[in-house]
């Protein structure tokens, strides 16, 4: 078994103000250096260790895009476990800030994950969420959006594990912001191995002439166009 407990988080990259800040801003939040090249390295290693995961998806044969992932079975491995509550934290804070916005989900998040958790489990929502996506040359991943039953968490985090320019070329990541009576909006999210992003899995809150309106938010991966790209996915809540 991989030593999944080496990796350190940046515990000065969760200031819940600045990242709701980034979210008003840019409709993305970067957490520069989360993880430690080690245990990028580490998490890449264990993409072949069947007993790590619950099930494996071949995207292609569901018009996800092209490339495979893998979900993350229950006990998480310690790294991202602890990732998983600590990062909860501030964004639920942010999410419910939103909900006072837009009022969308929840009428309030709880401030621990394992009492979200314990709502998911409520709701029938008791499959583990957390996935490693893996592309290779030609493999993309189309713009979606991870809801995974009627209970969903707004906010998710990205990891990229692999190093741009030296692991893989292309495979940038995409968001596309849709706002009511406007044309799409592409965002185009710069990482470095070990860098984390923020978004939203849905919809966000956006300053309009009248208070605040939704955009709607997807995201997906442009294509790999050589080597290999691994990501780490961090969905708050469970799957049904
Ligand atoms: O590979 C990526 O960067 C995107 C992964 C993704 O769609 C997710 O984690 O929900
Ligand atoms: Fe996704």
């Amino acid at each position: 078994m991989p030593a999944f407990d080496t990796g350190a988080c940046d515990a000065n990259a969760l200031e819940a103000s600045a990242i709701g800040a980034a979210l008003d801003r840019e409709g993305f939040a970067r957490l520069p250096g989360l993880l430690d090249a080690a245990t990028c390295n580490t998490l890449i290693a264990g993409y072949a260790d069947d007993r790590l995961y619950r099930s494996t998806i071949t995207m292609a044969r569901h018009g996800f895009g092209q490339g495979e992932y893998r979900y993350f079975a229950y006990p998480l491995p310690p790294v991202i476990a602890r990732l998983r509550s600590a990062l909860y934290a501030p964004l639920a804070a942010i999410a419910s800030q939103w909900n006072a916005r837009i009022g969308i989900d929840q009428p309030d998040w709880p401030t621990e994950h394992a009492k979200l958790i314990a709502r998911c489990a409520a709701a029938g929502q008791m499959r583990p969420t957390p996935l490693i996506l893996r592309y290779r040359p030609g493999d993309h991943n189309r713009l979606h959006q991870d809801v995974y039953g009627d209970l969903t968490f707004p906010l998710q985090v990205i990891v990229q594990l692999s190093a741009p320019g030296v692991d893989f070329a292309g495979g940038e990541l995409v968001l596309v912001e849709g706002r009511a009576r406007m044309q799409s909006r592409p965002i185009v999210v710069p990482l470095k191995q070990g860098d984390a992003v923020v978004i939203p899995v849905r919809e966000r809150p956006v300053a309009s002439a009248r208070g605040w309106a939704r955009a709607a938010m997807r995201h997906g991966v442009a294509t790999v166009t050589a080597g290999e790209r691994h990501s780490l996915g961090i969905i708050f809540h469970d799957a049904r």
